[in-house]
Formats: structure tokens, C-alpha cells, sequence
């Protein structure tokens, strides 16, 4: 039986920008993703019955409601697949935490699927599917740091400095349409012009979730005594830039108990992508 295990990384937003609602109630952004070094850990086993089965912490997410399960089906159809397979998810993504999770399984599950079922489509070609699951999927097909433009899809890479990250996740859920539908998020972020700067860049979300959220608030207030800290996609997670492991290693250590967090590097591929290359060799 082939048996292999991928990490779907988490992802972060290192601002976001909202320019625009389309006439279809999604937004135009202008948004900077980068990847960490951490994520959910997917296991696919290969079957020869054609049946799709998610195993795991699925956190009471009915099978079918799961973007695992949706991106392995999806696939199935779309190549006419006669296999099947087992899929065992590890969870150490916070569900609804801004960082990707859910996304970023349905990539990681694409990706790997694309492989192990032989279907030879193209990054282009998985990423239109993958559309179709979350706005946030293409980046992860795609796996390297850029910046996303429209709906998420138009992606330019860039190089960014190796960087560590304390994450912190408030414990409270925060449902990205519950804020995108909110009367009160600006709308009318200018484009980034050239040269733009990131110390000059936001997330447009940040202001209207610490008014619905004190957690938020408090945990954003807390990480700005260590570096520059800013919330990631529609939260809760937020997040804290320093130079080195041991620096954001130490602002994790004093971490109030009531929140959880974890600390990793940025990486310019995705762990998943590196992951699936090595296997290929
Ligand atoms: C805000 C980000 O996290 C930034 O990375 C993402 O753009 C959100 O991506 P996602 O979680 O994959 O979002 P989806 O599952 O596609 O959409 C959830 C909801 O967010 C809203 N939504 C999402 C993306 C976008 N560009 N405009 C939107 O208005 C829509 O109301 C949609 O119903
Ligand atoms: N495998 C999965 N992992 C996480 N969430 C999933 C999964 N499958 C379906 N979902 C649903 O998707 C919702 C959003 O999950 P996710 O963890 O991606 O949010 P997020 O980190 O806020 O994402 P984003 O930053 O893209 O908005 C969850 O609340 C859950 O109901």
C-alpha cells in the first residue's frame, strides 16, 4: 500500500488590503501571504475501491462539509479517477484563526493527490479547482511567498527575508464572511503603488475585528511590547515579527494560559511543495 505523509503549512497575511467589493459580494484585496514552517499533517493511503475516507481530527466536521474531502472528490471527478484513498489529518491549525487551515488541507490534499493518483494536471489547472473550494487554495497550489491581487487568484512571488513568528491564536473563531459582510470594514484601500513599503501596508480587517473581539484586542496590545505584531487574514490569529528562534521562542514562553500559540519560520516554498519534490527524487 503507498502510504505518504505532507504538512499543509499555515499561511499568514502580512497585510491585507481591501480595495473594492465585487458586484458578486466578494472583495478585491491586495494582500502579502508568506508560509510557515508549521502546519496540519495529512497522511494519504492509497485504495483500490474508489472510495474517499477522512480519518482523524475532523473536529465534527461531517466528512462531506470537510475541504479535504471536497478537494480529494473534486479531483476524483474532474480526472475520472478509478482509485481511492484513506486521508488521516493530524489538526494543529486553529480552525477559523486567519492562518489558512482548511485552505490550505484542500491544496496539500490537490497537490499530493495530483501525485499519488497520477493525474499529471498543472499547478494552473489544480489551482482553477481549487478555486472553487476557498479563495485562499490558489496561493497554496502555487506555494510560494507573494502577493495576491483580486479575489486572492492574481499572484506575483517576491522575496522576502528569513523571519521567525510567534502566532497566537485568542480562542475565539472568527468567521472571515461574518466579516466581510460587516457594514463597517473599509473598503477603499488605494492599490498598492510601486516601491511600496511594508512598514506603509495594514490589514483593513484588524480595527473592525478588535471592536467586535477584546481578546483580539488584548492579544495584539500584549505582543506589541516584543516587535511588530499585526493580525493575519480576517483573524483571530495575530502574530509578532522577530529576527530570531529564540527571541519569538521567549515571547511564546510568557504566553498568558488562556491563549495558545506556536513559533515558526517563514519559508519562500511551501513545505508541502518541498515535501513532494524530495518524495519525487
Ligand atoms: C481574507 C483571506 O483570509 C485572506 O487570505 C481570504 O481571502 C479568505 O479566503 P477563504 O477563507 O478561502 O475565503 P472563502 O471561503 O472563499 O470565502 C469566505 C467568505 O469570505 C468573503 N470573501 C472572501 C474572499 C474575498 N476576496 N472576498 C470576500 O468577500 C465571502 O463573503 C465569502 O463568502
Ligand atoms: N479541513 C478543514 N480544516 C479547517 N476548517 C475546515 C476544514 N474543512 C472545512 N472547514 C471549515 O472551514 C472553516 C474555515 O477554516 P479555516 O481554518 O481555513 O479558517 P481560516 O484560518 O480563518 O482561513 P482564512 O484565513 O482562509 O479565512 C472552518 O470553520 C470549518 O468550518
Amino acid at each position: 500500500m503507498t502510504s505518504v505523509s505532507i504538512t499543509a503549512p499555515a499561511k499568514l497575511n502580512l497585510f491585507l488590503h481591501i480595495n473594492n467589493k465585487r458586484d458578486d459580494g466578494y472583495h478585491e484585496l491586495e494582500t502579502l501571504f508568506t508560509f510557515l514552517d508549521f502546519g496540519d499533517e495529512l497522511t494519504f493511503t492509497l485504495t483500490n475501491d474508489k472510495i474517499i475516507s477522512l480519518c482523524g481530527d475532523t473536529h465534527g466536521i461531517p466528512q462531506h462539509d470537510n475541504l479535504i474531502y471536497k478537494a480529494a472528490l473534486a479531483l476524483q471527478s474532474y480526472k475520472k479517477v478509478p482509485l481511492g484513498v484513506n486521508i488521516k489529518l493530524i489538526k494543529k491549525l486553529p480552525m477559523g484563526g486567519g492562518v489558512g487551515g482548511g485552505s490550505s488541507d484542500a491544496a496539500t490534499t490537490l497537490l499530493t493527490l495530483n501525485t499519488l493518483w497520477n493525474c499529471q494536471l498543472t499547478i494552473a489547472e489544480l489551482a482553477n479547482i481549487g478555486v472553487k473550494l476557498g479563495a485562499d487554495v490558489p496561493v497554496f497550489i502555487h506555494g510560494k511567498t507573494a502577493v495576491a491581487q483580486g479575489i486572492g487568484e492574481k499572484l506575483t512571488p517576491i522575496e522576502l527575508p528569513k523571519k521567525w513568528y510567534c502566532v497566537v491564536f485568542p480562542n475565539v473563531h472568527i468567521s472571515t464572511a461574518e466579516i466581510f459582510t460587516h457594514p463597517d470594514l473599509p473598503r477603499n484601500t488605494p492599490k498598492l503603488s510601486d516601491g511600496w513599503k511594508l512598514a506603509e501596508t495594514q490589514n483593513d480587517c484588524e480595527a473592525l475585528v478588535k471592536k467586535l473581539n477584546s481578546e483580539v484586542e488584548k492579544t495584539l496590545l500584549w505582543l506589541l511590547k516584543y516587535g511588530p505584531s499585526r493580525m493575519t487574514g480576517t483573524g483571530a490569529c495575530c502574530f509578532v515579527e522577530l529576527d530570531s528562534q529564540i527571541a519569538a521562542q521567549r515571547v511564546l514562553n510568557s504566553l498568558p494560559s488562556c491563549w495558545q500559540g506556536f513559533v515558526a519560520p517563514n519559508t519562500v516554498i511551501s513545505p508541502a511543495h518541498t515535501q513532494l519534490e524530495a518524495r519525487l527524487k
